[in-house]
C-alpha cells in the first residue's frame, strides 16, 4: 500500500502575501534578487502576513529536519523567532525604506580629503545565510556645489544596504553607488573588510581568511597621491 501523507495543513491555499507581492513585482519589472529593496512594492500589513508566512514555512523546515517542534520546548518558537530575525532584523534592508538622510549645503565649500570609519556591519551570505560581520572606511572627496549628508548616516545607509544577503564584491558596489547617488562627491573610496562565516563554521572552517574589496571612483582612481593618503590615514583610523 502507498504511503500518502496528507499535505501539511497550510493557511496560505489562497494567494499569500509573498504571492502578491512577487506577482506585482514582475509586473513592474523588478528583479527581486536576494540584496534588492523591494520596500516600494509592500502594502501596508503585508509585512505582518510575511511574518506569519515565513514562520508557517519555518516551521515546515525544522518538521522536515526532523525536529519536534511540538514537544521540544526549545525550539516550539523558533519558527517564529525566525521569521521576526529575518524581516525585521538581520534582512530588513529588503523590507525597509531606505533611512532618512538629512543633507546640507557645503556651505565652507569643503574640498578636502574626509574618513568615516571603522563603520562597523553585519550581514548574510547569499549562498548559505551566515553571517558575514565586518567594517569598512569611507573616503569622501567633497564637490564644492554638492551637499554633505549627516555623519551617522553613513553607517545608518550602511547597515540598510548590508543588512540583506549579500556578497561581499556587490555590497561594496551597492554602497558606493547610493553615496554617489546622494552626495556626488568628486571622489569616493570605500574598503571594506570581512569575515565570512560560511568559511569558518562550515565548509573549510578556517578561522583566518579576511576578504578585503575596496572601490575608487572619480578622483581617488586618477590621483595616486589622493589614494595613498586615504590608505595611510584609514589605517591610522
Ligand atoms: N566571492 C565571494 N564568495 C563568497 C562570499 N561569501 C561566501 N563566498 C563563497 O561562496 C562559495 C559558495 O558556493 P559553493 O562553492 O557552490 O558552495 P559550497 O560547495 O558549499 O562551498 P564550500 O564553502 O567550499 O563548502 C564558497 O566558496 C564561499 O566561501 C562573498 O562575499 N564573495
Amino acid at each position: 500500500m502507498l504511503n500518502t501523507l496528507p499535505a501539511p495543513a497550510s493557511p496560505f491555499n489562497e494567494e499569500s502575501a509573498s504571492d502578491r507581492i512577487r506577482a506585482r513585482l514582475r509586473k513592474a519589472g523588478r528583479m527581486f534578487r536576494a540584496n534588492d529593496n523591494i520596500a516600494d512594492l509592500i502594502d501596508d500589513g503585508e509585512l505582518d502576513e510575511l511574518r506569519s508566512e515565513v514562520e508557517h514555512r519555518m516551521k515546515e523546515v525544522l518538521g522536515a529536519l526532523v525536529i519536534d517542534t511540538d514537544n521540544d520546548h526549545n525550539s516550539a518558537g523558533t519558527a517564529r523567532r525566525v521569521a521576526k530575525m529575518f524581516i525585521d532584523e538581520v534582512f530588513a534592508g529588503r523590507y525597509r525604506a531606505a533611512p532618512p538622510v538629512t543633507s546640507f549645503p557645503n556651505v565652507s565649500r569643503l574640498n578636502e580629503l574626509m574618513i568615516v570609519g571603522p563603520i562597523r556591519f553585519r550581514s548574510a551570505c547569499s549562498h548559505h545565510l551566515c553571517p558575514i560581520m565586518g567594517k569598512l572606511w569611507i573616503g569622501i572627496l567633497p564637490n564644492t556645489d554638492a551637499n554633505l549628508i549627516g555623519l551617522s548616516k553613513y553607517a545608518r545607509l550602511c547597515d540598510w544596504i548590508m543588512s540583506r544577503p549579500q556578497i561581499q564584491e556587490e555590497a561594496v558596489t551597492m554602497l558606493a553607488d547610493e553615496l554617489e547617488r546622494r552626495i556626488r562627491p568628486d571622489g569616493l573610496a570605500i574598503v571594506m573588510e570581512a569575515d565570512h562565516f560560511c568559511m569558518r563554521w562550515r565548509g573549510v572552517k578556517d578561522e583566518q581568511p579576511v576578504m578585503t574589496s575596496s572601490i575608487m571612483r572619480g578622483a581617488f582612481l586618477k590621483d595616486e597621491a589622493l589614494r595613498r593618503d586615504f590608505l595611510e590615514l584609514r589605517n591610522g583610523a
